[in-house]
């Protein structure tokens, strides 16, 4: 089996680390100190962390200091995401010395602007498509964006790197990822795929691994770390 990158997620509001379930606004369950998180992660052996800035997504504030200062804290990769729209918050996203941004909400809304930041910074991009159905959602995920299939294919175009899939309507349950979702979306591209959504035990990891020839790279793993459902540790063994 080829190897899966593993991706812990640490997702802020209001300068905790929480989980949500679907995304939604209201559901958060709170895990403590987003730092201390990201260490436990790190510690238990991650290559990745993934980094998120929900205020910032959802457009109630940002947890900016806080977010530069957990992935400068980081030995790690760092992939940041959340309310990354324009060349300021850009800008401040790289200046954390994270390895790559998830850029969101700005592939729906913005594209010039997104083409523009993907031709000048290569695989420091990548883009969340995230999705209910086959529609995207920006805006905390409260907005329609769009067709998958047709965004994909502008990205494509406009060379971005990477792509980082989320099926909303498993995010944050626990129910198992969408694997027709990411077998469909490898279909579509030739780009690395990041698996995100619905991880809840360590044979949903395996499943996910499967779809490596395919062009799934790696998957984001959150709710299911938090609930203990297995370690670090023993999803890093399955997977690689
Ligand atoms: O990760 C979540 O649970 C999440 C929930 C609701 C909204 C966004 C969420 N996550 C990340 O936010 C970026 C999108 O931010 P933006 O639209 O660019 O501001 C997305 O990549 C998700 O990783």
């Amino acid at each position: 089996m080829a190897k899966l990158e593993l991706l812990p997620a640490v997702d802020v509001r209001d300068g905790q680390a929480v989980r949500l379930v679907h995304g939604e606004s209201g559901t958060e369950t709170s895990y403590g100190s987003p730092l201390q998180a990201a260490l436990a992660w790190q510690r238990s052996g991650a290559e990745w962390l993934h980094l998120v800035d929900l205020d910032a997504a959802f457009g109630t504030g940002d947890n900016r200091e806080l977010i530069a200062e957990v992935a400068k804290a980081m030995d790690i990769k760092v992939e940041l995401s959340g309310g990354i729209r324009d060349d300021a918050s850009l800008a401040a996203a790289l200046a954390t010395g994270c390895t790559r941004v998830n850029l969101g909400t700005a592939a729906l809304e913005t594209p010039e602007w997104v083409a523009r930041v993907i031709a000048e910074h290569g695989d420091k991009i990548a883009v969340g498509l995230d999705v209910r159905g086959t529609t995207l959602r920006g805006r905390g995920w409260t907005r329609d964006g769009g067709d998958l299939y047709e965004t994909l294919a502008r990205l494509d175009k406009e060379g971005c790197a990477r792509y980082v899939v989320t099926d909303i309507a498993k995010d944050g349950t626990l129910q198992g990822p969408n694997l027709e979702l990411l077998r469909n979306v490898c279909a579509a591209t030739d780009r690395p795929v990041v698996a995100s959504g619905g991880v809840s035990s360590l044979d949903d990891l395996r499943a996910i691994a499967e779809l490596v020839p395919l062009g799934v790279e790696g998957s984001i793993v959150g709710k299911a770390l938090y609930a203990k459902a297995f370690t670090l540790e023993e999803a890093l063994e399955a997977t690689s």
